[in-house]
């Protein structure tokens, strides 16, 4: 709404997400042209009473003012609760159209970016109270890893990220084939493979929050539906080592008699465990996560009356990429070479290859050797300590011991 005022025009703006950052830190000086900062101090960084002036293009300026007020009740897709003030911004009137037509559409569509991307994303857990019943519980999720910093095969990890974004912007694929926008991944490998850091790594790529589901504590399918319909549109719903979730109510007994069975199944699944019968470590058995990417519609949980809440959400076979998550391979110990220790090539990768495809290390393993512990450590002797830890396992392994002892007793 724009209101004359001599040879100046007046706009009003409000802001209606909540303000990030700490505004009183910041000086109100000129802001300079075009650039984020200028948008960031408009949007987000003014205080109550604070000035700012943006250059249109030189000699053309327009004057903001920060205030604290409310957005009128009628002013529609602004909350109120959300709102941080309003800013006017006054303007000589010739540059009327200009500010108009390009102006604040641009600083309307750059604060909205800017908004999302300064949004800190939660990931919630469900907790269940004998006054509220099952509810979600938040913190703010600060996962630092990304697909850069995620060491595995560079083709695979571009796979990943091509499916992610397929998904991402798949508004009108979805619509129309008459699918729910949702996609499932169903993540496995032993302990250590990377698992939390690929979930991480999507949810920081997606810009999503991440609700960690405890299916133990839901009791049943109404249960869960109430919990799904309170998760934002844009989120990634995480079920953890989902072998022991689907073990909820009727299902328990029966699947514990089962259990020891179940153990050897996936021994031999995973090819290595192979003739361990008894001696499977629950620790080595490959670990299952469910990631179901959700946008806008409502996850659908079917009445499944002999398999406990959820099972219908989670069942593999519903899932519609399965990601192996292995062994530490050449590629992906090259890619932690160059994030750990800066190094491209080095005399030991060859060695460190070659044991690789002879040995399995997890990437938690590798980058644990990697990781310089002292001063003194430099990348020759993380490389040599790794090559000896490998060489210990693929010895250990060539007398028919389990390598992964070597690799757990040393680290
Ligand atoms: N691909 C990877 N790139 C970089 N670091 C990794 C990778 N995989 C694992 N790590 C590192 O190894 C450690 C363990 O990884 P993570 O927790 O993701 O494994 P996980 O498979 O989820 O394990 P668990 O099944 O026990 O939960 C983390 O500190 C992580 O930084």
């Amino acid at each position: 709404m724009a209101t004359r005022s001599r040879a100046y025009e007046e706009i009003k703006v409000y802001i209606s997400a909540t303000c990030s950052g700490n505004g009183r830190h910041l000086r109100a000086e000129t802001a300079s042209g075009r650039d984020a900062a200028a948008v960031d101090k408009l949007v987000l960084s003014l205080v109550d009473g604070e000035k700012v002036s943006d250059q249109l293009f030189p000699g053309a300026t327009v004057w903001w003012h920060a205030h604290a007020d409310e957005p009128p009740s009628a002013t529609r897709g602004i909350s109120r609760r959300s709102g941080c003030g309003s800013r006017s911004g006054r303007y000589h009137e010739r540059y009327h159209a200009f500010v108009k037509d390009t102006y604040l559409p641009r600083i309307r569509r750059e604060g909205r970016e800017l908004i999302v991307k300064g949004r800190q994303r939660k990931i919630f857990t469900n907790i269940c109270s004998v006054y509220t019943g099952s509810t979600w519980s938040h913190a703010l999720f600060e996962h630092s890893k990304t697909f850069t910093t995620l060491a595995m095969d560079p083709a695979r990890k571009k796979e990943i990220m091509d499916d992610l974004d397929k998904f991402k912007n798949g508004k009108e694929y979805y619509a129309r084939v008459g699918k729910a926008w949702k996609r499932g991944y169903l993540l496995y490998g032993p302990p250590g493979t990377g698992k939390s850091s690929m979930i991480a790594s999507m949810a920081n790529h997606l810009d999503y929050d991440i609700y960690d589901i405890e299916l133990t504590s839901v009791h049943s399918n109404a249960e869960l539906r109430k919990l799904l319909i309170k998760t934002t549109p844009k989120s990634i719903i995480l079920i953890e080592d989902i072998d022991c979730s689907l073990d909820l109510t009727g299902a328990r007994k029966k699947k514990k008699k089962n259990e020891r069975q179940r153990r050897l199944v996936d021994a031999g699944r995973t090819g290595h465990h192979q003739q361990q019968s008894d001696a499977v470590r629950p620790a080595q058995r490959h670990r299952r996560a469910v990631v179901v990417l959700r946008r806008r519609e409502d996850l659908r949980v079917h009445h499944q009356p002999r398999r406990g809440a959820g099972s219908a959400l989670i069942r593999p076979g519903r899932m519609d990429k399965h990601i192996e998550m292995g062994y530490c391979c050449t590629e992906g110990f090259k890619s932690l070479a160059k994030m750990y220790l800066d190094v491209d090539a080095h005399r030991l990768f060859d060695a460190v290859g070659e044991l690789l495809r002879e040995v399995e290390m997890t990437i938690a393993n590798v980058a644990e050797y990697l990781t310089p512990k002292s001063s003194e450590d430099i990348p020759d002797s993380c490389l040599a300590a790794l090559v000896k830890a490998l060489e210990e396992a693929a010895a250990k392994k060539a007398n028919g011991g389990n390598e992964h002892d070597v690799q757990d007793d040393e680290q």
